[in-house]
């Protein structure tokens, strides 16, 4: 699989050499209340305020104990279900927001003490993207090249690059306000990349593109990687991107990790088990007793069954399936090993799964 070659090249061309962030015994709660003060002013350069609590009573308690460490020069996926805490994470390690409790260390450098060096040690790019709204594509990236402290001849020179590194020319001259979603997505990842910075931080940056969009970004992520040793982390739902696109993974549910491995070795845990997807045209035949039979172990999804069987099983699930009334009432079916959504649901993950995109 494409997954397996990616990661032994990436592993045996790279030896990590030490963190680049260490996260350890985070704890985050919101208040019940949800009142926040906000710290000064909008920050262009990381997207969003500071925030700090009021305490009160008993919140939401979004991140319960997150310890994780990402080595130099990895692309580090957090992942899980909404509300998961992921976004929690991502702005306690960018200084954005105090920890209740626990350690940030970015680069060597304590981000719970000194948040205000975050600004120089990693590019933030969050979910919100407003601050950027009313400036053309070519002047977001080169204000952000200029606040990140590049004269004006290099900010230019990299803002073009950039641009032109994500078929972004085209619309340099466009209001981000008036670009479509995945345009504008695509134009504060530009941004972002502007300024060299050593840690890319990236909270779902490529929400709404179409697939050359994203695969502009992920090539220019893994530029960055390669012939700068960039440390990226980033937030994704997408479980097909996470196969494919990262070294390590931390699956979050309810605030904790509940594991951290290469995709190869988080799909290992499921053992050897694949999964059988059945698509019916209509409704399932319930009344053939084989399809009855694998009604018990189906989890149900409008029109689609998903199971996850021992090879053994699958193969007489098939052969049950494709013959007599059950193949006229089949729609579709696919057989396949286990993706990060099994091994989200075997450990126990919500319930919910993951988006699939
Ligand atoms: N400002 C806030 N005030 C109160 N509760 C919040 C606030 N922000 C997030 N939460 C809660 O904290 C939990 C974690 O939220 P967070 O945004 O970190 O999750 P997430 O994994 O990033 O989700 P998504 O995938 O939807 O972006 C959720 O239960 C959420 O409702």
């Amino acid at each position: 699989m494409g997954t397996g070659t990616r990661q032994q090249t990436a592993e045996s061309v790279r030896t990590p050499t030490r963190a680049a962030v260490r996260i350890a015994g985070l704890v985050k709660t919101y208040p019940a209340s949800g009142r926040r003060r906000h710290g000064p002013g909008l920050n262009l350069l990381r997207g969003a305020p500071r925030t700090t609590d009021v305490p009160g009573a008993a919140g939401v308690r979004a991140c319960d104990g997150v310890t994780l460490d990402v080595r130099e020069g990895e692309i580090f996926g957090l992942l899980g279900p909404n509300g998961a805490g992921k976004s929690t994470v991502v702005r306690q390690l960018t200084g954005l927001m105090r920890p209740d409790s626990g350690t940030v260390e970015v680069l060597g450098h304590d981000l719970v003490r000194h948040p205000e060096r975050a600004a120089r040690i990693l590019a933030y790019l969050g979910q919100e993207s407003a601050a950027l709204d009313e400036l053309t594509v070519a002047l977001a990236a080169e204000t952000t090249g200029r606040l990140r402290g590049l004269d004006a001849s290099a900010a230019r020179r990299e803002r073009d690059d950039v641009l032109d590194e994500l078929g972004l020319t085209a619309l340099a001259g466009r209001p981000l306000r008036k670009l479509s979603g995945g345009q504008r997505r695509l134009a504060c990842v530009a941004s972002a990349l502007v300024g060299e910075r050593p840690l890319l931080v990236l909270d779902e940056p490529t929400t709404g593109m179409d697939p050359v969009a994203r695969r502009a970004v992920w090539s220019a992520l893994e530029r960055r990687r390669a012939e700068r040793g960039a440390t990226v982390v980033l937030v994704t739902h997408n479980v097909m991107e996470a196969e494919t696109v990262l070294d390590r993974v931390a699956v979050l549910d309810r605030g904790r990790v509940i594991a951290c491995d290469t995709p190869g070795g988080l799909k290992a845990m499921v053992g050897g088990d694949v999964r059988l997807d059945l698509v019916w045209r209509d409704r399932a035949p319930l009344d053939v007793p084989q399809v009855a039979a694998l009604a018990a172990h189906a989890t149900v999804s409008g029109r689609r069954w998903t199971l996850r069987l021992a090879p053994e099983e699958a193969r007489a699930a098939v052969d049950a399936v494709t013959a007599g009334r059950a193949f006229a009432a089949l729609d579709d079916f696919s057989l396949a090993t286990p993706s990060l959504e099994d091994v989200y649901l075997a450990l126990g993950g919500s319930g919910e799964g993951l988006v699939k995109v």
